[in-house]
């Protein structure tokens, strides 16, 4: 581990089959005091898996996985870890407070329950029955009850999933606050923005392989390309044609990203001539992808003498993350074992 971080939890050429299926093929990861690694991948790319050996739920067919330097599932292992599944199997006649203290009672040196209340955003909650709150709620309980036991590391699998703004925006703050006080994070997300906002490593999965591990920047440099956007009379699918383009498109204001984009300047009739190959009047706010974004600037620059609201961003993870996961092989059938 470098840096003089202390690795709390990893996976060392792990290897793990269902049957015929292989989930995880060689993984090494690792999970350090005080840091977030968000663990992505496509659907079904083994990163359940990855926390289910990493909690002792399942053991690996190869290499090795540690939790605080040992087999994982020992108890005082799991008593130093918190965990918040896809799913979860509560009481549902239980109040939210008799579960939290039920769950508290496992722990030697558990939070508050004004913490945990704190924490997961509970206000109001504690006597509610468990089986009778929304999903929402449900989730932000099963957050609550991840951390009660104070734990070194937290496994969160997909947390944010089915919480409105407020309640996920709650779960950060409880993140970073856990994290500036030395906690351990592994979270899954299928919300790049999520992974980008919180982890300060990533790992991603695909096929059950590591294709990219490393800090944030690391791996979001992995793409060269870069996103230029500008309002322009030329048309997208022309642009699209030129040869150091790598894809261009009119952009529709309503979808774009709200910080980037005066919804007021995108006309109205703009789809019109669309996909013609032609310059038209009136200019379309257009999204290009390029490896040359110089190149593509100059140009654009020299064809379009109105064009405007020029802007060049770096790729973003999720950019990085799709490049990635388009490079590994596609089809599942490499994974079934021979
Ligand atoms: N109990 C099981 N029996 C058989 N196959 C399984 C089992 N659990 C998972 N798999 C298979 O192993 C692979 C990895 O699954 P896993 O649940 O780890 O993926 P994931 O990355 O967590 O997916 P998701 O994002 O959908 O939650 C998939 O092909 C899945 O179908």
């Amino acid at each position: 581990m470098e840096g003089g971080s202390i690795e709390l939890a990893s996976l060392r050429g792990v290897r793990k089959q269902y049957g015929k299926v292989v989930a995880l093929d060689g993984v090494d990861l690792s999970l350090a005091a005080g840091q977030v690694l968000a663990l992505l991948g496509a659907n079904g790319a083994g990163k359940s898996t990855a926390v289910a050996l990493l909690l002792g739920l399942m053991q690996p067919d190869a290499g090795e996985a540690t939790l605080f330097g040992r087999l994982p599932g020992r108890l005082d292992a799991r008593r130093g870890a918190g965990v918040m599944l896809q799913s979860a199997a509560l009481q549902e006649t239980l109040k939210v407070r008799e579960l939290l203290d039920l769950t508290r009672s496992y722990y030697p040196n558990p939070r508050s329950v004004a913490d945990c209340v704190a924490l997961g955003g509970l206000d109001g909650l504690l006597d509610r029955r468990y089986g009778k709150l929304s999903g929402g709620q449900q989730r932000r309980v099963q957050f609550a009850l991840a951390v009660c036991g104070n734990p070194r590391v937290l496994f969160l699998d997909e947390p944010t999933t089915g919480l409105d703004i407020e309640a996920r925006q709650t779960l950060w703050r409880a993140l970073r606050e856990l994290v500036a006080q030395g906690c351990a994070v592994l979270l899954t997300t299928h919300y790049l923005e999520e992974a980008e906002a919180l982890a300060d490593r990533v790992t991603v999965l695909a096929h059950g392989r590591v294709v990219a591990a490393g800090a944030m920047d690391e791996v979001r440099r992995h793409v060269s390309a870069r996103r230029i956007r500008c309002l322009t009379t030329l048309d997208a699918a022309r642009i699209a044609a030129w040869p150091e383009v790598r894809s261009a498109r009119a952009v529709d204001a309503a979808l774009a990203d709200a910080g980037a984009v005066d919804a007021g300047a995108m006309p109205s009739d703009a789809v019109g001539d669309r996909g013609l190959g032609r310059s038209h009047e009136k200019s379309d706010r257009v999204e290009i992808v390029t490896d040359a974004a110089e190149d593509v600037v100059r140009r654009l620059l020299a064809e379009d003498a109105t064009l405007s609201e020029l802007e060049v961003q770096r790729a973003g993870l999720a950019d990085a993350f799709l490049e990635l996961t388009r490079e590994d092989v596609s089809d599942d059938a490499h994974r079934e074992a021979a």
